[in-house]
């Protein structure tokens, strides 16, 4: 097998009175773009500063391109971090600021204004070195950060919610900077997001953490349609979930019976009857219908993302479902809150959560 480039084995992080990383076991390839993902206090961020050596861990081991960390600072990791705040310094020039991390390494002057000016050109500021950083936007501020990060041309580019102090125009334009720099770079990002816009955007795969576990490590659109628990299925927010036992198989597929009636699902392994058979459903996969076959239920509400509805549906029984839609495929059906729905998918779009004792 491949060496990874980053390795952490084990890694765990105790404070006095939180486990707030636990035994975590992660391989990352050189050049990929890794997001970590989760609610708030998962354990992302402390992650990510293991990672960089600003904290250290209290059990296990990182690697970085085969070699132990343990002890080494984080000065000589070169594992530069850009975070929401930035951090730059206000009495120092644009330049400056991208210059310092080569004045720590004792680089000339000289060649410290060169490589500055260099990277503040690929990052779109040529003629703003000079500026105070008080002077620059939002969006400019930020490349500044990200310019004095890879200065040092580092191997690994690691970011803490870089753009979440962005407005939303601007974010989703930095994300496409981002994206292009990985790409021309070529080299490794480990990037925490609450976004899972971002992370479906820029990474190649991304990593759901809960409680300071691993959840689930996969490529968005795998995890999205193939989530390994009931967590990562509701975290990845347009999925819903039905609860159920299985009750027998026919035709290659489980029976499976819950509160909200009886459902056929497709499933890789046997399935013992009275074994769990919890299920997802994603968004995007249910029809809605006026009146036929399928869940009855009740128009709650709709929230529109440009062109996409979301609808809100209770389902007879009290579950609460979300069907994702173009505005065009339900235009006829005039939904309002209180109107009553049919709601009925493909069961070979239904996806079975593993057993919980094989879930990981
Ligand atoms: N220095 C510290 N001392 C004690 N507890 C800490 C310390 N740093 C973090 N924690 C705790 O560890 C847990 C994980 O924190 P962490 O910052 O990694 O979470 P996160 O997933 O990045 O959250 P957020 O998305 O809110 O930034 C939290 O419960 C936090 O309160």
């Amino acid at each position: 097998m491949k060496t990874p480039f980053i390795a952490l084995d084990q890694l765990d992080k105790r404070y006095a009175d939180h486990h707030a990383v636990k035994s975590v076991d992660l391989d990352i390839e050189a050049g990929e773009f890794i997001a970590l993902m989760g609610p708030s206090g998962c354990g992302k961020s402390t992650t990510l500063r293991l990672i960089a050596g600003l904290d250290e861990p209290t059990g296990g081991e990182i690697r970085i391109g085969g070699d132990s960390m343990r002890g080494v600072p984080a000065f000589q990791r070169n594992t530069p971090m850009v975070w929401q705040s930035l951090a730059l310094f206000p009495f120092l020039t644009v330049a400056e600021n991208v210059a310092f991390p080569l004045r720590m390494q004792k680089v000339g002057t000289a060649e410290r204004r060169r490589r500055a000016l260099e990277w503040l050109d690929r990052l779109g500021l040529a003629g703003m070195a000079e500026r105070n950083v008080a002077q620059l936007s939002g969006g400019q501020r930020q490349r500044v950060a990200i310019a004095r990060a890879l200065v040092t041309e580092p191997s690994v580019l690691l970011l803490d919610e870089p753009l979440s102090a962005l407005d939303a125009h601007l974010r989703v334009r930095m994300q496409t900077e981002l994206s292009r720099l990985h790409r021309e770079l070529g080299i490794t990002f480990v990037y925490v997001t609450h976004a899972q816009s971002e992370a479906f955007a820029l990474a190649d795969r991304i990593v759901i953490m809960s409680e300071g576990s691993i959840q689930q490590v996969g490529r968005p659109q795998d995890v999205y349609r193939a989530p390994a628990n009931a967590f990562v299925a509701e975290f990845m927010g347009m999925n819903n979930l039905v609860r159920g036992e299985v009750r027998g198989e026919r035709d290659g597929l489980l029976d499976i019976a819950g509160a909200l009636g009886e459902f056929r699902v497709p499933s890789a392994t046997p399935r013992p009857e009275g074994s769990s058979g919890d299920f997802v459903i994603a968004a995007d996969r249910i029809a809605l219908a006026a009146d036929g076959e399928g869940l009855a239920g009740t128009v709650l509400g709709l929230e529109f993302v440009g062109s996409t509805q979301t609808v809100f549906v209770e389902i007879e029984g009290g579950a609460e479902f979300r069907v994702q839609k173009q505005q065009h495929e339900i235009e006829a059906l005039d939904l309002v809150p209180g109107r009553k729905v049919r709601l009925s998918w493909n069961p070979q779009h239904a996806w079975l959560l593993p057993q919980p004792a094989q879930a990981h």
